[in-house]
């Protein structure tokens, strides 16, 4: 049967708060896949700060970071914040991993943190495999440099999320209905 958002809607709205589904953490955690995951389940609509921003550009994040720079970056991800704030609610939002740190975050809807630690980072992203995800990261190019940035964030991710949910072994759907069983227990998605 068919569901929609309507269906899914939050029974104690906060005035004030949108009520989107956030998914944070580091590259490789698995948000864009727990994303589509909890689209699945919820019939609710998934959208990835990536894909979003990658169709403002006329190349791929990586060749952007190339030619303009993390920084750059960085301000396409708040202007997308600012557009989520002004124009999108009700909906799935998988980040990349360094848009926690956008402005007014917290107000976007609810933050999930897939809190998944290095090694299982590295398993995600086939680095000991020839087949590397890490391919396409620009900022995961250099492991040392990329464990360094993680232990940076890490704190900082845990800051700035109103759930925290541990990957282990997992896979994509199992960490979407635990999201979904956090969110139903909190009185935030419908049962
Ligand atoms: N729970 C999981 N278990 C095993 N592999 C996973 C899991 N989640 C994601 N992956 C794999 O890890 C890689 C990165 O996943 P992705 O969802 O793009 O992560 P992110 O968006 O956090 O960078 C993909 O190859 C994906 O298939
Ligand atoms: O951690 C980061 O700063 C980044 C993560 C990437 O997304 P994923 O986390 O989906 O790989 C992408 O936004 C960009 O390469 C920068
Ligand atoms: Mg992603």
């Amino acid at each position: 049967m068919e569901r929609s958002w309507k269906n899914q809607i939050w029974r104690f709205p906060v005035a004030g708060m949108k009520q989107n589904i956030l998914i944070t953490g580091f590259m490789g955690a698995g948000k864009s896949s727990v994303a589509r995951a909890l689209a699945e389940l919820t019939g609710l609509f998934a959208v990835d700060t990536d894909d979003l921003i990658e169709s403002l550009l006329h190349c791929s994040i990586k060749s952007y970071f190339v030619s303009h720079g993390e920084n750059a970056f960085r301000r396409l991800e708040q202007r997308l914040a600012n557009w989520l704030a002004s124009s999108v609610d009700h909906t799935i939002v998988a980040t990349g991993g360094g848009f926690f740190q956008v402005q007014g975050l917290m107000e976007l809807g609810q933050v999930c943190f897939l809190n998944a630690d290095f090694d299982t980072i590295c398993r995600h992203l086939h680095v000991c495999a020839g087949d590397q995800q890490t391919v396409m990261r620009p900022l995961f190019q250099n492991l040392e440099a990329a464990k360094k940035r993680f232990d940076e964030r890490l704190p900082l991710y845990r800051q700035n999320a109103h759930h925290i949910i541990t990957v282990g072994t997992q896979d994509s759907m199992d960490l979407a209905r635990q999201i979904q069983d956090i969110l139903r227990q909190n009185g935030l998605l419908a049962q």
